[in-house]
């Protein structure tokens, strides 16, 4: 919402604007009274497609509802094209704004942003102007109330600059709790990738700042858009790092009208909840791609050789099937089932086999006969002594508990891997077994190798990408078989130990090897004199990504501040204290294990800091936030301030990258405390960056 607008209050256009807004509310509220005073038909009948039947409607009817209020924070249309008389039938001038609204008899007022209709708001230029006249922005107060608006008229010679005006004005106004939408100011290489088709998958790489969250959420926006039916079905789903990066997100898509999308961290994707954890070197080997094969391996082994066949009694009648008979059949269904349906199939061959001996016989035994023969106990044994029935947790245990068994399985493994694997002291039975985060990927990439899963979701998006593990992506690939994804992340960015390293790697391991790779560089968050200065650490981190460049430069934006260690407290309290004089939000961030003893100065000098991580929405309520290194990823504010950079860098294996994330999170201004020196990588300037 711009509030600089150059038609002033007061003017007969801006009266009738304001004039339509309203008129345009009255009818929001009308479709939202409508929906809910419809009735929701109910069929009859208790079983569980009536009641399921029932429920959905009730559901669809809430949801409409919900979609349909008026927000009373979110303006309810930000622009305006005026088209050439004739090219939309009986509409010369549209309205644009994030939800239809229409008048009660059809009759458009406002045009949703991502009809066919308004995208030449976001791509008609001068030079091509897709028959437009003139493109309208509206500014409003942070109450949407109308204030201004601005023209651009498209005929005519050279470029206007008020489009990025207006987008600059947009990005530097004060954060103020969770992140909003960018619906009125979305850039037309942005604009590609959010209305990109369903299918093929999408993966985005993209410098700090681009706008890689914003683009995954108004894709999502969109996808609901042109595909509902399709996505309804299977669902959307956005996979962030962790809550308080959900919490930070959860306002952009219900601001859009979309209340529906599941917003989860992966481990609530995954359904079992994790009750241990892993060093970092276990955590490593078990996220690796090659666990995969292992685990295939660990599990097959339970397949045996026969040495006994199936003798099968009826009355006075034997039949045999022989031992090598049933290896082929066992041999034949290792290589084309998974381990469940193989069982089954192999009592089922077992029986028919026995069938055939009754035919030969003279009998002609029916499917009743052949069930009754696969469930009987020659072939029950059978099946137990070659084929067991198993649990994922029974395989994994065994895996991690006994060495000859992990040597076995595992021969890709040096030594030291293998000895990361292993527990140091294994519960007794896989019952009293207590899973980590990556065992619990183990155990669902085996229960997908004993039985598939369905893997129906419709679409997944994935942001911070670039963390995750081959073991977490094929979980996440596994669950989105048919549907497509959205891919999201920087590679510079990548903290985890166990990060794919490229993309086309992440995209295999999600079994999305068609996606399209598109690359966003145009950083919209940091200013320019921030981007320059943490790029110094590119070429250490990720050689081969190009250098980002912002669009802003602010003269005032970076300042580096040098002190000693008795005075570090209190110059980091007079540095949050003087950003506090400005507008907007003020981030501290430093390692994790120095956030709560600098969040305690900060609370005994009286500015009321809230801890991030502590509870949900800290950053809805406090304007000063402490932020551990690990939890800033994905967020921003208006002013940071970095406390011991090279603290960040000792305090894990991948600290020059957890420094590129804690650098890029200024919007406004960034200043830099230290005690002790700062990196080399940041003082050493390499040939080529500023
Ligand atoms: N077209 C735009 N108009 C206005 N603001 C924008 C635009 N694109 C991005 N921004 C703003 O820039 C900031 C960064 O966007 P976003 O968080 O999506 O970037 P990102 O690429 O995901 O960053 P990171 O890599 O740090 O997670 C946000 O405040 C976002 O609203």
């Amino acid at each position: 919402m711009v509030q600089s607008a150059l038609i002033p209050a007061g003017s007969p256009e801006l009266e009738a604007e304001r004039a339509f807004l309203a008129e345009a509310r009255a009818a929001l509220s009308r479709m939202h009274q409508v929906v809910e005073e419809r009735d929701v038909p109910l069929i009859g009948g208790e079983d569980n497609d009536e009641r399921f039947t029932n429920e959905s409607n009730i559901r669809a009817k809430q949801l409409r509802a919900q979609a349909l209020l008026d927000l009373p924070d979110v303006p309810l249309f930000f622009g305006l094209l005026d088209y050439e008389i004739g090219t939309i039938e009986g509409l010369d001038r549209v309205h644009i704004g994030r939800r239809h609204v229409h008048d009660g008899s059809g009759a458009p007022l406002v045009i949703d942003w991502r009809a066919p209709v308004s995208v030449p708001f976001y791509r008609a230029t001068r030079s091509d102007r897709q028959r437009v006249l003139l493109r309208r922005r509206y500014g409003f107060s942070d109450a949407a109330e109308l204030t201004g608006f601005e023209d651009e008229p498209l005929i005519g010679t050279g470029e206007s600059g008020q489009a990025d005006a207006f987008l600059r004005a947009e990005i530097e106004r004060p954060r103020t709790g969770p992140m909003r939408d960018i619906v009125a100011t979305i850039q037309p290489e942005q604009d590609d990738l959010v209305r990109a088709p369903l299918h093929p998958s999408v993966c985005v790489q993209g410098a700090p700042g681009t706008g890689k969250t914003a683009v995954g959420l108004h894709r999502v926006a969109y996808l609901l858009y042109t595909e509902r039916e399709r996505l309804r079905r299977g669902g959307v789903v956005i996979v962030g790092p962790n809550r308080s990066f959900l919490s930070y997100i959860r306002k952009v898509l219900p601001a859009l009208g979309e209340v529906d999308v599941r917003q989860i961290t992966i481990d609530e994707l995954i359904s079992q909840p994790a009750t241990a954890s892993d060093e970092p070197e276990a955590a490593s080997v078990k996220g690796d791609a090659r666990m995969a094969r292992v685990l295939r391996r660990a599990l097959w082994s339970h397949v045996g050789t026969p040495t006994e066949g199936v003798l099968y009694s009826k009355g006075s009648q034997r039949f045999r099937v022989h031992d090598y008979e049933v290896a082929e059949i066992v041999s034949a269904l290792r290589e084309s089932t998974r381990y469940a349906p193989g069982r089954n199939a192999l009592a089922q061959r077992i029986a028919h086999a026995v069938l055939v001996l009754m035919e030969q016989r003279g009998d002609s035994p029916d499917d009743r006969v052949q069930n009754a023969v696969a469930r009987s106990k020659p072939v029950k044994q059978l099946l137990d002594a070659v084929w067991p029935r198993v649990v994922p947790e029974q395989v994994l245990h065994r895996l991690l508990s006994d060495a000859d068994f992990l040597a076995q399985s595992a021969d890709e493994f040096t030594v030291e891997e293998r000895t990361a694997l292993l527990w140091r002291k294994a519960p007794r039975s896989w019952k009293s077994a207590k899973w980590s985060g990556a065992d619990t990927l183990l155990l669902d990439e085996l229960e997908d190798l004993i039985e598939r899963s369905s893997g129906s979701l419709g679409h997944l998006v994935l942001d911070e990408a670039q963390d995750l593990s081959a073991m977490q992506l094929r979980a996440l690939g596994r669950r989105c078989r048919t549907g497509s994804a959205t891919v999201l992340g920087d590679l510079a960015q990548a903290t985890t130990p166990w990060a794919a390293g490229s993309w086309d790697r992440v995209l295999g391991h999600l079994e999305k090897t068609d996606a399209v790779v598109a690359e966003l560089d145009r950083g919209f968050r940091v200013p320019a004199q921030i981007i320059d200065f943490a790029a110094r650490l590119l070429p250490q981190i990720a050689p081969t990504l190009g250098v980002p460049s912002g669009i802003r430069t602010r003269a005032d934006a970076l300042s580096i501040v040098s002190t000693d260690e008795p005075s570090f407290a209190d110059t980091l309290v007079a540095a949050c204290r003087t950003a506090l004089t400005g507008e907007g939000s003020v981030a501290l961030i430093a390692a994790d294990e120095q956030i709560s003893d600098l969040h305690d100065a900060l609370a005994a000098a009286g500015l009321h800091p809230a801890l991030l991580g502590a509870t949900e929405d800290e950053m809805d309520t406090e304007r000063l936030v402490c932020v551990p290194a690990t939890l800033a990823k994905g967020l921003e504010f208006d002013a940071v301030i970095v406390a011991e950079p090279a603290q960040i860098v000792a305090a894990e294996p991948r600290g020059l990258h957890r420094l590129y994330v804690v650098l890029t999170r200024a919007v406004t201004r960034l200043q830099i405390v230290h005690a002790t020196p700062l990196p080399t990588a940041l003082t050493e300037v390499p040939a080529g960056i500023s």
